[in-house]
C-alpha cells in the first residue's frame, strides 16, 4: 500500500526543480508554503462536506475523490519541509498498541 506513497513522494521531489509551466507540483512550490498549504485547509474542507453529505446519501465517492487531494496536497506540504511519507509512516508505527487514551493521558501538556 505504502508504494503507492513512495512512488508519489519519489515525483513530488523530482519536480521541485521542475518547470512550473508544465509541472502543477512546481507551480504550488513556485507560490509558495502559504500556497501550498491555503490548499491543504481548502482540500480538508471539502473532504469534510464530503464526509457529512455521505453520512446521509450513502454515496462515498466524493470522499475517496476529496480525501485523495488532500492526502495529495499534505504530501506537497511534507515535500516542500523536507519530509517524507516514511516519517509519518514510522509515527504512526511508533504508536501502535498505544491506545489513544492512554497517549492523551500521558502528555504533558
Ligand atoms: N495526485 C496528484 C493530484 N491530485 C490532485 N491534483 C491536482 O490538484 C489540483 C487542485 O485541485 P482543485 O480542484 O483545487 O483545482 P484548481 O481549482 O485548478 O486549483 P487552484 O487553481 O485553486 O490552485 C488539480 O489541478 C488537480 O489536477 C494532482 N496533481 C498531481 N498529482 C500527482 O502528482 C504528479 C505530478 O504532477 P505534475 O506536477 O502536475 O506533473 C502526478 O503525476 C500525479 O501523480
Amino acid at each position: 500500500m505504502s508504494d503507492v506513497l513512495e512512488n508519489l513522494a519519489r515525483v513530488l521531489e523530482a519536480r521541485k526543480s521542475a518547470d512550473p509551466e508544465k509541472s502543477y507540483v512546481a507551480s504550488l512550490h513556485a507560490k509558495g508554503l502559504n500556497k501550498i498549504l491555503e490548499k491543504v485547509g481548502e482540500e480538508c474542507t471539502e473532504t469534510l462536506l464530503a464526509a457529512k453529505d455521505a453520512e446521509h446519501s450513502g454515496d462515498t465517492r466524493a470522499v475517496i475523490s476529496e480525501t485523495a487531494d488532500l492526502w495529495f496536497h499534505s504530501m506537497v506540504m511534507l515535500s516542500s519541509l523536507g519530509l517524507t511519507p516514511k516519517d509519518i509512516l514510522d509515527e504512526l508505527a511508533g504508536r501502535f498498541d498505544l491506545s489513544g487514551l492512554e497517549e492523551k493521558a500521558s502528555r504533558s501538556d
